[in-house]
């Protein structure tokens, strides 16, 4: 109901013009009987007047009740829709990680069309059907009680065993709406892996995985499709036997001289009126039973968690609480100068509690990151690092501990403050599908091309700014896969020296390091300056060495924060890595 109430003065303009024409249908099988009982020769002009404006009127206002419930159905689909896509792009990263992305978007999708059943075919028509039962009836009862509670006896009988079969299609419609987001689930999977499938040689078992899937749908779909099926006929049968009851018993009455042969003709028009909305009520509840599937699905996504960016205030650890034990933060008193500090951070990531991994990803790290500068992340691979990153763009919160920013909590920034901050370049996939031009400016559409040629002349994806104007419109392929691995990652520095936030939190690609892309790294570096922060997890020897500090990450631990020389002589694991791990050391 309360999704419903932004529809209400449609939806009771609808009813209102069903009720109206229920009234004008109503009132014609009475001409009829006043026709064929009054019939000498001759039929009364005034009657048939009459009767085709009843006529007109019922058509005309049933047709305009349609028009406005399809209406309204679609502008509801497409509300659904768009609240479903609001949340979807600002959910909690926990609830998306994890999720199958195509059944997420076969809800958005699929199941939002089913329900637009609810308001085409459905409550409306559920109500004017009922009134137009309700006023068969009492014509019925007015012209002959007797044959009416025959008509009662037959008719609940059948209505109990559609509304028992009906009761089961909102589970089987649940079902089969789970199969489908489940099939492309599998689908999105696949096709997003076909490389690696064919090199695997695993294309045969996939296409059979998803072939499987299919089959599911099927299964469920039989389910749905026999419930219908015997709904259908059961209604149909219905009608029939009906009619046949009624013509029997109704011929005997008018024998019997009890009614006149207008009187049965008039209540077999009610018969009809009645059997039309009998007949419907079984596809109407079949259509709401997988549109009710359909919404429980869309429901399940709307109660996900979603980001919250309102700063928290007065929260522990904040701003005015911050002269803390450990005497290390505070606007005023960081002697240097840091823009993120971590202090005792302690993170798990959701779920993983008891998943046979070490539980935290990060335990009671301590480190600052200097402005103004560039800071190295370095450390064995599932050590943490991109987890640092995580939690500075706040796609996470620690489990414990704080972080500060500028000296103040995060918690107390909102993240679009914070994120207006930083720029963030993954190592994988850093590049959405488009053209050049979009993945420059998806931070800041107002960006000349002036400024994304130059962007592109910086990075050597182009020579010059008559190349890189040229470039700005080539399409990059879903996720920048007509790139390589290094002009995705230069890209999206690109995008980064575009946009020119102080904070620069690079992932260094560990692939694809050919001359170009150890240049744009190199030119990252030296875009360090009072103004820019550069935070880089790194993997060659020479952006390490570049660094002004490194912070050493290890199971979780930071276990040393200082320059490049006094790590060599003070950390063991620090020297270890720089002899075996950098990839050019
Ligand atoms: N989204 C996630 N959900 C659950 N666990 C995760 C997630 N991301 C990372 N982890 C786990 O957290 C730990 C730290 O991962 P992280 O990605 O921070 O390591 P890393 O140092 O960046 O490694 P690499 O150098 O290989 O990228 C690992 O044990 C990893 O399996």
């Amino acid at each position: 109901m309360p999704l419903l109430r932004p529809y209400r003065n449609a939806l009771v303009l609808a009813l209102a013009l069903g009720i109206v024409a229920t009234l004008a249908s109503a009132l014609q099988p009475l001409v009829v009987s006043s026709i064929v009982d009054g019939f000498r020769g001759e039929v009364s002009r005034i009657w048939i007047g009459t009767l085709i404006g009843l006529l007109a009127a019922s058509s005309l206002l049933t047709g305009l009740r349609q028009l406005i419930l399809q209406r309204t159905a679609e502008r509801f689909a497409h509300e659904t829709r768009a609240k479903i896509i609001d949340h979807l792009y600002r959910l909690d990263m926990a609830e998306v990680e994890g999720r199958p992305r195509a059944d997420l978007v076969s809800r958005v999708t699929a199941d939002v069309a089913h329900t637009r059943a609810i308001l085409s075919s459905g409550l409306v028509e559920i109500a004017t059907s009922g009134i137009t039962i309700a006023v068969s009836i009492v014509m019925m009862g007015i012209i002959d009680p007797v044959l009416l509670l025959v008509t009662v006896i037959v008719v609940t009988g059948l209505l109990a065993a559609v509304v028992m079969l009906g009761r089961r299609t909102r589970p089987a419609g649940l079902s089969m709406q789970h199969s489908i987001g489940q099939l492309a689930a599998e689908l999105s999977r696949g096709l997003s892996g076909l490389r690696m499938i064919r090199a695997s040689r695993a294309t045969d078992r996939e296409v059979a995985s998803a072939i499987r899937h299919s089959q599911d749908v099927l299964g469920h779909g039989r389910i749905a499709a026999s419930l219908k099926a015997a709904i259908q006929t059961l209604t149909g049968v219905a009608v029939q036997l009906l009619l046949i009851v009624v013509v029997g018993v109704g011929a005997l009455r008018v024998a019997a001289d009890a009614i006149t042969i207008g009187d049965l003709s008039a209540y077999m028009m009610y018969l009809l009126y009645l059997a039309a909305p009998i007949g419907m009520f079984g596809s109407i509840l079949s259509l709401l039973g997988e549109a009710f599937g359909a919404l429980t699905r869309i429901q399940e996504v709307l109660k996900l968690k979603t980001e919250k960016d309102k700063p928290e205030t007065g929260s522990t650890g904040g701003p005015e609480s911050s002269t803390d034990q450990m005497g290390t933060a505070g606007p005023d008193d960081d002697s240097t100068d840091a823009i993120f500090r971590f202090e005792a951070v302690h993170f798990t990531y959701p779920g993983t509690n008891g998943a046979g991994k070490p539980e935290n990803a990060l335990e009671g790290v301590d480190f600052h990151i200097p402005r103004g500068a560039t800071t190295a992340i370095v450390g064995p691979s599932g050590a943490g690092k991109s987890t640092i990153f995580a939690l500075l763009e706040r796609f996470y919160e620690p489990t414990s501990g704080r972080i500060l920013f500028d000296g103040r909590d995060v918690r107390t920034v909102s993240r679009d403050e914070l994120r207006s901050q930083l720029s963030y370049v993954e190592q994988d996939a850093p590049v959405l599908s488009g053209t050049v031009r979009q993945n420059l400016t998806i931070g800041n559409h107002a960006l000349s091309d002036d400024a994304c040629a130059e962007a592109l002349v910086r990075v050597n994806l182009a020579a010059d700014r008559d190349a890189a104007v040229a470039l700005l419109d080539r399409q990059v392929g879903e996720l920048g896969e007509q790139l390589s691995g290094g002009e995705r990652q230069r890209l999206a520095v690109g995008r980064a020296f575009a946009v020119g936030s102080p904070v620069l939190l690079l992932d260094e690609i560990t692939s694809n390091l050919d001359s170009r892309n150890e240049e744009v790294v190199q030119e990252v570096l030296n875009a360090s300056g009072p103004d820019r922060t550069i935070v880089i997890i790194a993997h060659r020897l020479a952006t390490v060495q570049s660094a002004d500090t490194i912070v050493v990450v290890d199971e979780g631990h930071v276990v040393a924060q200082d320059t490049h020389s006094r790590l060599l002589r003070s950390s063991e694991l620090y020297r270890g890595l720089a002899e075996r791990q950098f990839l050019d050391a």
